[in-house]
C-alpha cells in the first residue's frame, strides 16, 4: 500500500482551545477512510488543514508527495475536497461554476469541457445544469459540491459528510460512485451515519477532542463491541454508551 495521504502530528488550536491533537495517519491508494466522531470532534477542521484551507497550528499533512504547509498549490491540484456545506457562487449554473473550477482546477481549456460533461454523468446533474446553484434543492447543491470535487480527477479525495441531505436513492448513487472510485484513490469521507461506513468504507477511524480513538475495519471496530454493532461501538468509545 503506498500512502498518498500522510498526516502527521496535526494540530490546530483557536486561542486555548486543541480542536486537533496532534494526528498522526497514513491513508494509501484504495482505501476508504470513514472519518468518524461526535460533533465538535475535529473532523472539519482537520479535513481543512489536509485541503490547504486552513493552516496548521503544527505538523502538517502531504498529499501525494507534496506538503500542505511547503507546497499547497501543488496540494490543491492533487486534492479534490467537497466542504461543508453548499458550494460558493450561488448566482452561477452548475454548468458554468463547473467550468470555471475546470479552468482555475488548471485542466487545459480543450479538455474542459469533457471533464464537466464526465463529472454531471457521474452526479447527476443533468437535469438541472441551467439552474441558478441558490435556486437548487439542498441535494443537488451538494451533488454541485461533489462535481466540483471530481472535476480535476484528482489522486485524493476528501468528503465532508457528502451524503448530507441527500434523499435515500441519492445516498445510494453517491456510496456507488465513492465505491466506482476507490480503487484508483485514496478517499476520506467523514458521516455520522455508520450504515455508510459499513457500505462503502474499507477502514473507519473515530476521533473525539481531535484524537484519535480508534482505528480498523468496520468489522475489526464491531468485533470490539460486545454488541458487535459498530453504532454501540462508537457511543462506547466516545462515552455516550
Ligand atoms: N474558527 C474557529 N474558531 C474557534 N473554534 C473553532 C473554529 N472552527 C472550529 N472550532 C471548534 O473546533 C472544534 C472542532 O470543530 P469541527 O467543526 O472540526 O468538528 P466536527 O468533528 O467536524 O463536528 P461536526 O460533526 O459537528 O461537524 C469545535 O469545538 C468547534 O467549535
Amino acid at each position: 500500500m503506498s500512502a498518498l495521504l500522510s498526516i502527521q502530528k496535526l494540530t490546530k488550536r483557536f486561542g486555548p482551545f486543541t480542536a486537533v491533537d496532534g494526528l498522526d495517519f497514513e491513508v494509501g491508494r484504495g482505501e476508504v477512510l470513514g472519518f468518524l466522531g461526535p460533533n465538535g470532534a475535529g473532523k472539519s477542521t482537520t479535513m481543512k488543514m489536509i485541503s490547504g484551507f486552513l493552516a496548521p497550528s503544527a505538523g502538517t499533512a502531504v498529499v501525494a508527495g507534496h506538503d500542505v504547509c511547503k507546497a499547497p498549490q501543488a496540494v490543491k491540484a492533487a486534492i479534490g475536497y467537497l466542504p461543508e456545506g453548499a458550494p460558493a457562487y450561488p448566482d452561477m449554473t452548475p454548468l458554468s461554476f463547473l467550468s470555471f473550477v475546470a479552468r482555475i482546477r488548471g485542466l487545459p481549456d480543450g479538455d474542459v469541457g469533457d471533464a464537466v460533461e464526465r463529472v454531471i454523468a457521474q452526479t447527476r446533474l443533468s437535469n438541472v445544469v441551467l439552474q441558478p446553484i441558490e435556486t437548487l434543492s439542498k441535494g443537488y447543491k451538494r451533488r454541485v459540491g461533489l462535481a466540483q470535487a471530481l472535476v480535476h480527477d484528482p489522486e485524493v479525495l476528501i468528503l465532508d459528510e457528502p451524503t448530507d441531505g441527500l434523499d435515500p436513492n441519492q445516498k445510494h448513487e453517491v456510496r456507488n460512485l465513492i465505491m466506482s472510485m476507490a480503487a484508483e484513490k485514496c478517499i476520506v469521507v467523514s458521516t455520522h451515519i455508520l450504515e455508510e461506513v459499513d457500505a462503502v468504507c474499507s477502514r473507519a477511524m473515530i476521533i473525539a477532542r481531535g484524537r484519535v480513538l480508534a482505528d480498523g475495519t468496520p468489522e475489526e471496530l464491531k468485533a470490539r463491541s460486545g454488541a458487535a454493532s459498530l453504532d454501540d461501538y462508537f457511543r462506547e468509545v466516545t462515552g455516550h454508551a
